[in-house]
């Protein structure tokens, strides 16, 4: 998916009064001893969806509770709409749509009720905007929160968080305990909030929900930020096994200088071999000879994501909105 710049209208139909919806600059956060992100430097443009990356203890959730001012920081700042999220907290409640990682929701409420006094401390919420996500999340209004399974408290955890149309959403680990349909369901939620004008940013270690609906991926790693890529060049990026079928038998000399090429073995006209990022040279080599057919194994982004983790590469190329 494109980075796409929502309309002014848009914007103003949400709020929103920045260009920038989420800045970070040098944020860090050290408990005690203990790093839980260190120099983060990241920029949000409104409208953007971007997805917030790492294995457990990466340091996702520091990330998230300090724009919220749910702790504060060692060193560095951030800005959410361009306000102190610290001094301007009143300002920011009702643009902002929050769900924490951990759900508790104490007392014996029914969701209904539980969702009306969210919707009352919000200024009020058309009641129809809160049926309207919990019918698109299957979500009973009528049991009682406290009962209900892990899934059915995100869908609760969801709700709350997309019923006021908040011109930013920060949202973390959003699909923790859904089932593949709701997660689907959820990602079109993701999808028509940005249409609408409305920045995601929401963590995940999921790579492929990330996939299909963020622009770009942020991937924090030790607490630090290893890298920013758009989605499309994540892609790109990655290695993948590919066979070429050619008339007549080839010389696995010519194909194993190429750059990004390796792991070459010929068989009479067959050639396989593995492509890391780009694969131009490698087509390029190939059309000189007469092609039968040609095989690539989609670009496995796990394994390009885990390739951020374990040779920390291509760190804050991107960290800038609209890079
Ligand atoms: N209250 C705390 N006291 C001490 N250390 C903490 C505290 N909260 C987090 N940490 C440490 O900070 C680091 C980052 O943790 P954080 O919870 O931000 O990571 P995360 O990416 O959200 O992980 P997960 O996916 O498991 O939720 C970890 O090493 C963690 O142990």
């Amino acid at each position: 998916m494109l980075t796409w710049m929502p309309s002014r209208k848009a914007r103003d139909d949400v709020g929103m009064t920045s260009d920038i919806a989420l800045l970070t600059e040098d944020l860090t956060k050290f408990y005690g001893q203990r790093r839980g992100i260190e120099g983060l430097s990241l920029e949000v443009r409104a409208g953007e969806v971007v997805g917030f990356l790492g294995p457990n203890g990466a340091g996702k959730t520091t990330t998230i509770r300090l724009l919220l001012d749910f702790l504060r920081p060692t060193r560095g700042h951030a800005t959410v709409l361009g306000l102190d999220p610290r001094r301007d907290k009143a300002a920011l409640h009702r643009q902002i749509g929050y769900l924490p990682g951990e759900l508790v929701f104490p007392g014996r409420d029914k969701a209904e009720d539980l969702l009306r006094f969210f919707a009352a401390a919000r200024g009020g919420v058309a009641w129809s905007q809160v049926t309207e996500f919990a019918e698109r999340l299957d979500l009973d209004l009528s049991r009682s929160v406290r009962t209900m399974s892990k899934g059915n408290k995100q869908k609760v955890g969801l709700v709350q968080a997309f019923m006021h149309r908040p011109a930013v959403l920060v949202l973390d680990e959003p699909t923790s305990g859904l089932d593949p349909l709701m997660q689907q369901e959820f990602l079109a939620m993701v999808r028509d909030a940005s249409l609408a004008g409305q920045t995601v940013f929401m963590s995940s270690h999921v790579l492929a929900e990330v996939q299909q609906a963020a622009d770009r991926v942020a991937i924090v790693r030790d607490g630090q930020l290893a890298a920013v890529q758009r989605v499309e060049s994540l892609g790109k990026r990655a290695v993948r096994a590919v066979e070429i079928h050619f008339d007549d038998p080839v010389d696995p000399a010519e194909f194993s200088v190429l750059p990004g090429v390796s792991d070459v073995v010929v068989s009479g006209p067959v050639l396989k071999c593995t492509v890391d990022g780009r694969i131009d040279p490698l087509i390029k080599a190939a059309a000189r000879h007469e092609v039968v057919d040609m095989l690539s194994a989609e670009p496995d982004l796990e394994e390009t994501f885990l390739s951020f983790y374990y040779h920390g590469e291509g760190a804050g190329d991107a960290s800038r909105a609209g890079a």
